[in-house]
């Protein structure tokens, strides 16, 4: 048995369930491929890495990096959960006014946020734009200087940290295109920049080392350099900080051979390393933020797709072909992700052979899984895909013009579609008729 499959996971029907509701009635009701979200999973996610901070008694706030899943929905849950989020940009922030997010709890991050982004963040009143280069700064310069808008940002700087995963996901190293780097002098003479401008009000210095990060040791040693480096311009320019932002990135266990720490040691581990190295360095105890993307929608996912074709080559694992593939899901083909998948009408089967999971595309690198143990299967067979709530719809395409999948969320046994499934005239319905 799949060990990420519990017993309150299967009802008395035998199938897979997720948030109360049959996996078979929502591949029925809603169609596959179709991803499904257990809205409870991420709630209590949240409020795990809550639950630290209010232990620890450490002013904080949790943003929700949404570009791990961005949609109406989600950032209407994360109002529900009075958690901040963060975007990447105008069409997030677009989904964010269309959701009624409260703007003053958005962080804008981006390492070239355009002027019509900036603007549109300015207009909307976001709270916090996470300044990352001198061009952004000349852009929010010259944006607020007819007007007496008041902008919170913070500096984020590129801490020199490098993160154990893969280096596609990697951002805190020295050679990264975030943030300001610190031995330079660019984050100094950012923060004097920045200071000089009356309406801009510098709340905090940001870093963020990567994604998908396993042990504890980047996120302390991140955490020491932030301390340092407030203790240091508090020091040389007054500047007293309220807030670090320890950015996102904690790992989840997507297989088997994954072994990420809880999201409670993660955060427990950073607020003894700013606690104790700001008493050291004689600066007032800020404000610690996290952003965790992955480890709040990851795990709430399942993808539900339908088996169809199979083939069989002596002495070669079958490729067992379903209805989706790298436009749903395209982290095994970019990064070599993993990922664990059960039958939806048994996940307790007796496994009895290891498959190839082929998507659909017309591309041979579109595996979804490249040795998956299953039972027996059939064409017509719902196989659920686990935990591909991050990262896998916000990355979808339209690669040879395949709709992208429809996302539902369910919660306390009831299901409700939040994205519908993209038709045919939703594919086509931007192409012109050529006339030259
Ligand atoms: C600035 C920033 N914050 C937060 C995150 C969220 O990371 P994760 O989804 O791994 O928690 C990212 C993505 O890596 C990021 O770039
Ligand atoms: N898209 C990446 C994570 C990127 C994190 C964003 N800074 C993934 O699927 O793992």
């Amino acid at each position: 048995m799949n060990d990420q499959i519990k017993a309150a996971d299967i009802n008395s029907s035998g199938h897979l369930q997720i948030g109360g509701v049959d996996a078979l009635t929502l591949a029925d009701k809603y169609g596959t491929p179709v991803l499904v979200y257990d809205v409870a999973k991420i709630r209590d996610q949240i409020h795990r890495f809550r639950n630290v901070f209010e232990q620890e008694h450490v002013e904080y706030e949790v943003s929700y990096a949404s570009k791990a899943f961005a949609s109406v929905a989600i950032y209407q849950v994360m109002k529900q959960e009075q958690a901040h989020i963060d975007v990447v940009s105008g069409g997030e922030l677009a989904t964010a006014i269309k959701a009624d997010f409260p703007m003053e709890k958005i962080s804008f991050h981006g390492n070239n946020k355009s002027e019509a982004e900036l603007s549109m963040a300015l207009e909307h009143g976001v709270g916090t734009i996470v300044v990352d280069n001198f061009h952004e700064i000349d852009l929010l310069k010259q944006l607020i200087a007819d007007s007496s808008k008041r902008v919170n940002v913070q500096l984020r700087i590129t801490p020199g940290i490098a993160a154990h995963t893969n280096s596609y996901i990697a951002t805190g190293q020295v050679d990264s295109k975030f943030g300001f780097d610190v031995d330079s002098g660019q984050a100094d003479k950012a923060l004097r920049e920045l200071m000089a401008i009356s309406q801009i009000n510098v709340t905090g210095i940001h870093a963020h080392i990567g994604s998908q990060i396993f042990d504890v040791q980047g996120f302390k040693g991140v955490a020491h350099k932030l301390v340092q480096i407030a203790a240091d311009w508090q020091e040389k320019y007054d500047f007293h900080t309220k807030i670090l932002n320890v950015g996102g990135g904690f790992g989840i266990k997507y297989s088997a051979d994954d072994h990420p720490i809880h999201p409670e040691d993660f955060v427990r581990a950073i607020i003894d390393v700013v606690k104790k190295s700001a008493q050291e360095s004689g600066i007032d105890m800020p404000a610690i933020w996290i952003e965790p993307g992955r480890s709040i929608v990851g795990p709430a996912g399942y993808t539900l797709y339908t088996i169809g074709s199979r083939k069989d080559i002596p002495g070669l694992l079958p490729y067992v072909s379903v209805d989706g593939g790298m436009g749903d899901n395209i982290r095994p083909a970019l990064y070599n992700a993993k990922y664990e998948a059960v039958l939806a009408r048994d996940p307790q089967a007796q496994n009895i052979e290891e498959v190839r999971i082929a998507g659909k595309y017309c591309e041979s690198g579109d595996i979804l899984s490249d040795r998956q143990p299953l039972p027996e299967t059939h064409p017509g067979d719902v196989l659920v895909m686990l935990d591909t709530g991050a990262y896998d719809y916000a990355m979808a395409s339209n690669y040879n013009r395949n709709p992208r999948p429809a996302v539902v969320f369910v919660e306390n046994g009831r299901d409700q579609l939040v994205i519908k499934r993209e038709s045919y005239d939703d594919l086509t319905h931007l192409d012109l008729n050529y006339s030259l």
